[in-house]
């Protein structure tokens, strides 16, 4: 999903550098950062007197995996700019960039040449007219820090204002504070002070970023993500049929939605698996580089002949619940009942997510009793959607129902993105 900060005015380079490890929850491929000195706009880890720079934690969904490839530099005629962005541009081939590297690259190269042409209030709405798909995005640009919130919302970004500048991120506990940026809403900060909106401007948050991706202390839509999570938690024990013995979890962030989940059925929660700290998100990271069997171990004495409630926040391609399960039995877990904080994913996410392509998705072409028999587990209940759009309201639920915020044709996107 990416993380991405922004800041200009004094300490602009300190800043966004202190934001860049409270992003990386977003995306570890890489970090990359741009500035602007002297009026001049350079790649490269900013010093703290940058007037302006950016940052950018990078979860590849365009071009090649593990390569560090923003900030994107563009250069139109005698305009240049950098930019970072989250989000999926599925058309990015098609906005009349000559052989994109990826869907920043044509972002960019795009956005500098409709800038150029029209300014930078035109051009931005330009540009947002002609991409399919999601983009939150912060430039530098000659006339300061342009910030721009996808128009549908369903990237994040929020802004603090300090006395001497501002800043901006994809999450508020980045920013240690701040506010979120209304969706459409474009922001240019710096010589020049404007805003203005990009049509439709509809609150559509994805579901996964309360669901898992978000930092729980983030605030998102108005809400404490990890207040979502723990209401996602509650709602899954309504549903419970099972008895067992102990509540466990599949680190990390499940364990927000498995205490609630606990707490309701009055069960206690174990730390019955751990993961090691440093492997970072299993999800997010790239195919060839995804070890799950390295980054968790299970405890034995917590589980021998126990019948273990396992709680998982969502059940994607199903890499970390099989490993998870397996080590439980192995453990010595009597049963390992596996319960999923969210609905089945059954469609592909195109607006900033990496999983582009129905086939990977565990429970395409599964119903619940052959994921249930696939992962090895005793027993396995999803959060019903209808429980789950209670809770969040207005967001996203493309990967779940199929029915995305934005037109999508499945299987020509399923081609034009990695997927291919
Ligand atoms: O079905 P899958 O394809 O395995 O995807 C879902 C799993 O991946 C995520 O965890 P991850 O290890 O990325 O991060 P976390 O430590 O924040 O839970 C998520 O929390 C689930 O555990
Ligand atoms: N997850 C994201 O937001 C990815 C941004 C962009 N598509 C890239 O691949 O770099
Ligand atoms: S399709 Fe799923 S992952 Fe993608 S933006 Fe929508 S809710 Fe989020
Ligand atoms: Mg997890």
């Amino acid at each position: 999903m990416c993380g991405i900060g922004g800041a200009w005015g004094g300490r602009a380079g300190e800043r966004v550098r202190r934001m860049a490890p409270w992003l990386m929850h977003r995306g570890h491929e890489g970090v990359g950062y741009a500035y602007m000195k002297g009026g001049e706009i350079a790649l490269g880890e900013p010093r703290d007197d940058a007037e302006g720079a950016l940052v950018h934690t990078r979860y590849s969904t365009s071009g090649e995996y593990g390569v560090q490839l923003q900030p994107v530099l563009a250069k139109y005629r005698d305009l240049e700019i950098a930019v970072v962005f989250n989000g999926t541009v599925v058309n990015y081939k098609r906005l009349g960039v000559e052989s994109p590297s990826f869907d920043g690259d044509a972002l960019a190269k795009a956005l500098a040449r409709e800038i150029w042409e029209r300014g930078v209030e035109q051009g931005v709405i330009s540009v947002y007219s002609k991409i399919v798909g999601a983009a939150t995005l912060l430039a530098l640009t000659p006339w300061g820090l342009l910030a721009v919130r996808d128009p549908r919302g369903i990237r994040p970004l929020a802004y603090r204002l300090y006395g001497e500048g501002v800043a901006f991120s994809s999450e508020t506990v980045a920013l240690g504070g701040g506010q979120e940026v209304a969706p459409g809403l474009a922001v240019l900060y710096g010589k020049r002070m404007a805003f203005w909106k990009i049509p439709p401007g509809e609150a559509k948050i994805c579901a996964m970023e309360l669901v898992y991706f978000a930092h729980p202390a983030s605030i998102l839509g108005n809400r404490l993500v990890a207040d979502v999570r723990r209401a996602l938690g509650r709602a899954l024990a309504e549903v419970e049929t099972h008895n067992f013995d102990v509540v466990a979890y599949v680190p990390e962030t499940a364990r927000t939605a498995a205490e609630a989940f606990a707490e309701a059925l009055g069960k206690p929660l174990v730390d019955a698996v751990v993961k090691n700290r440093f492997a970072g998100r299993v999800f997010i990271t790239p195919p060839h580089l995804r070890n799950p069997g390295d980054a968790f171990r299970a405890v034995p004495q917590l589980v021998e002949g126990r019948r273990v409630a396992l709680v998982d926040d969502s059940l994607i391609r199903g890499t970390n619940i099989r490993t998870v399960v397996r080590l439980l039995k192995e453990a010595g877990a009597r049963e390992v009942h596996v319960r999923i904080a969210s609905p089945p994913v059954k469609w592909p996410c195109f607006f900033g997510m990496d999983f582009q392509t129905r086939r990977e998705l565990v429970a395409h072409k599964r119903d619940v009793e052959a994921i249930r028999a696939y992962i090895g587990a005793d027993s396995l209940i999803y959060l019903p959607l209808e429980k789950f759009r209670q809770i969040l309201g207005s967001a996203c639920y493309g990967c779940f129902t199929g029915e995305y915020p934005v037109q999508i044709n499945v299987e020509e996107a399923e081609v034009s993105t990695r997927g291919a």
